[in-house]
């Protein structure tokens, strides 16, 4: 059972062949339809100008996030981080699901001390690495684990039928990946308290957008084109000024105010070393359009 558990992580981790098919489906290529790699069980990889797309996929389970799709999942957002050629992320799921949480059936019979040694979905923080923006364009249930991934992202666009919920405490268990720690910064003490107290008081699109989780709600079948429009405008900014505002931002939920306004006022100051700062600022005097290089 546990090496069966074991065998994706093994298999995915000692393959170099692994990330050389997704260099077959290289983000370089313009408009590429999306693709399901032999490679890739879980995932299907696409590119849109300079936006990486990925889809979970895997759809009997409703996206039920098992350790072999998180291992691809951290190995193609790693690809698509150090791919020069894209400039920001789109993760989204099925019109029925992004994702239903982690693989309940997978993870039942795990104990304690396999748990604790093994650091069992450590990984899974590995997508709060990546330095490029990723938005989650989510559709259907993003429940448990699958609310936690899309909170790992920067920017959340729902569709209209999208619920976002907590049930692990149905499950004898707790949030494990940031639900009790991500979900209060957007909703809220009581509201995050209600929904993972009870497991089952889950938020519709409309009401995430209220609450701030989401930033835009959109009917579910233009959820990812608009996803990607909105990923493209920023890919087309400076790449390393949009890292540093990435950066920032997060660091206000890491450090005092203090030490924030003084990181970012550094990281402000040091954008005057780059050409986009100059580039973008003639651009304004010149009442013309920015020809942002990445430099
Ligand atoms: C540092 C990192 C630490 C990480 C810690 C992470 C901790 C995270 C924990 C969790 O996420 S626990 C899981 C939380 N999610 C849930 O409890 C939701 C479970 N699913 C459901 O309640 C229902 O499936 C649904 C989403 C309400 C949909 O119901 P519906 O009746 O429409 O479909 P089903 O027939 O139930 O499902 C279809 C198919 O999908 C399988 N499935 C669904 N969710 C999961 C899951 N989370 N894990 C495994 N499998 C799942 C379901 O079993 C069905 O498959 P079959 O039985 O037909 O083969």
């Amino acid at each position: 059972m546990f090496a069966a558990l074991r065998q994706p992580l093994a298999r995915a981790s000692a393959s170099k062949p692994l990330a050389r098919a997704f260099s077959a489906y290289s983000p370089a290529q313009n408009a590429v339809a999306p693709t399901k790699s032999p490679k890739l069980e879980y995932l299907l990889l696409e590119t849109r100008g300079r936006v990486g797309l990925v889809t979970l996929h895997r759809p009997k389970a409703l996206n039920a996030l098992c350790n072999g799709l998180f291992v691809e999942l951290n190995q193609v957002l790693k690809e698509l981080d150090d791919n020069k050629d894209i400039g920001a992320i789109v993760l989204t799921g099925s019109e029925r699901a992004f994702a239903a949480g982690a693989d309940i059936k997978e993870m039942k019979d795990r104990n304690f001390i396999e748990n604790y040694l093994e650091d069992f979905l450590g990984h899974w923080t590995q997508i709060t690495k990546i330095r490029k923006p990723i938005i989650a364009a989510v559709n259907g249930f993003a429940l448990g684990g699958g609310c936690e991934l899309a909170m790992m992202c920067d920017i959340i666009y729902a569709g209209d039928k999208a619920l976002f919920g907590q049930p692990e405490i149905k499950l004898g268990t707790i949030p494990g990946a940031g639900g009790t720690q991500r979900l209060i910064k957007a909703v809220g003490k009581s509201k995050a308290m209600e929904m993972c107290l009870t497991g089952s008081v889950n938020l519709t699109a409309e009401e995430a957008e209220r609450a701030g989780l989401v930033s835009k709600v959109l009917p579910a079948d233009v959820v990812v084109d608009e996803a990607v429009k909105t990923a493209e405008k920023i890919a087309n900014l400076s790449q390393p000024v949009v890292q540093m505002v990435k950066d920032a931002i997060n660091q206000s939920f890491e450090i005092p105010l203090s030490a924030g306004l003084t990181f970012e006022r550094r990281l402000f100051h040091s954008t005057f070393a780059t050409k986009d700062q100059k580039e973008g600022m003639a651009a304004f005097a010149e009442k013309r359009k920015a020809n942002f290089t990445h430099n």
